[in-house]
């Protein structure tokens, strides 16, 4: 997997495939069959599978105030994109000189003169060019006029619902806490990372020593307690996170802590990345600290359980 920042640099190696143009934050289930379906197409014509991406999205120069907290920083994008078969992703610096483009001007300048595309996939709410001006049928006469093969996939539905898996339905899921149902969405649970910073050093003396995140790019869940994984570089922990205020110790701010299970030593400074697997309450205030002891043992314990299960669902 290659990601690249610009198209001068692009290698021939990445010329001449099938594309891809979109968002694809989260990468959801909707978006792996349209990864599914670019890898075919992409072996038909003997090319790369690559996806197009911009880097920021177009809505935060266009209006800031509308932009979406994103579930994926680019680096996890590529990886997820990379898991499911896709050979490059182009995250494109969004200019407001790009976005003025007209469809037809951005189609010649970047899909055929840049990337010498030989096949598109896309679903059917696909918009490209200034104002959003082109659309799928726009596109439809673009590749039909370079020979290019055209599929519009419909979107993604899981069984027995109505509604389809989209990116801003996986949002609100991961705000109202319900990681759970996000996760059964995405192509993997969902993800946050950040920097291990200093709390109130009062973890290790409960037990249970947090590692408490800052500087966090992506959209934080709901406050609560969650069972989940703590990725340590390439090692990995069940971990009972913590997402809200310490009641119980009268602090009001929210913190993001990750007591990782069986792990010791100092990771001050680093960064961490965890993933949610299911909320497992709400946060309360206690009585005394021996009662939050006690249920910091049974979040522990359900928390390696979830874990468990949720490996051995891997391992299938
Ligand atoms: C899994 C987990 C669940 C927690 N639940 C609560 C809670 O319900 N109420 C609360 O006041 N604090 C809760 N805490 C936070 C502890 O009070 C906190 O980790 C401790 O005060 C250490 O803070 P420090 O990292 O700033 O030292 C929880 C922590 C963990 C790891
Ligand atoms: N199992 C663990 N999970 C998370 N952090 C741990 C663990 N064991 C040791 N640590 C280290 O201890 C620190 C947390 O200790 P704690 O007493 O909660 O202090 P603080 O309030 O500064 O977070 C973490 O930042 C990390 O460096």
């Amino acid at each position: 997997m290659q990601l690249y920042r610009d198209l001068d640099s692009l290698s021939a190696d990445f010329r001449g495939g099938a594309l891809t143009i979109g968002n694809f934050d989260g990468v959801h289930l909707g978006h792996a069959r349209i990864a599914q379906l670019i890898r075919q197409r992409a072996d038909e014509v003997g090319g790369p599978a690559v996806v197009f991406t911009f880097d920021p999205h177009p809505v935060r120069l266009l209006r800031p105030e509308l932009e979406p907290p994103p579930l994926t920083w680019t680096r996890r994008k590529v990886e997820l994109l990379g898991n499911l078969g896709i050979d490059a992703v182009i995250a494109y610096p969004t200019t407001r000189d790009l976005l003025n483009l007209s469809p037809e001007a951005f189609f010649e300048q970047i899909v055929v003169q840049k990337m010498s595309a030989k096949a598109m996939v896309e679903g059917p709410n696909f918009n490209f060019g200034k104002d959003r001006a082109g659309d799928t049928n726009t596109l439809a006469e673009l590749c039909q006029k370079h020979g290019m093969q055209l599929d519009i996939l419909q979107p993604f539905t899981r069984p027995g619902e109505t509604e389809f898996v989209s990116s801003s339905r996986i949002r609100k899921l991961v705000a109202a806490g319900d990681v759970k149902l996000a996760g059964e969405m995405l192509t993997e649970p969902y993800r946050i990372r950040g920097m291990v910073t200093h709390g109130a050093a009062r973890g290790s003396q409960l037990g249970f020593p947090t590692a408490n995140l800052e500087a966090v790019d992506t959209l934080v869940p709901a406050i609560g307690v969650y069972a989940g994984i703590g990725y340590r570089g390439e090692e990995m922990f069940a971990a009972a996170i913590n997402i809200g205020p310490n009641p119980t110790f009268g602090e009001k701010a929210r913190k993001i802590e990750v007591h990782m299970i069986g792990f010791q030593g100092s990771i001050y400074g680093e960064p961490l990345e965890v993933s949610f697997l299911n909320r497992l309450r709400d946060v309360i205030s206690f009585s005394d600290v021996e009662a939050l002891k006690k249920q910091l043992d049974i979040d522990v314990q359900t928390t390696i359980k979830t874990f468990d299960e949720y490996q051995a669902t891997r391992d299938l």
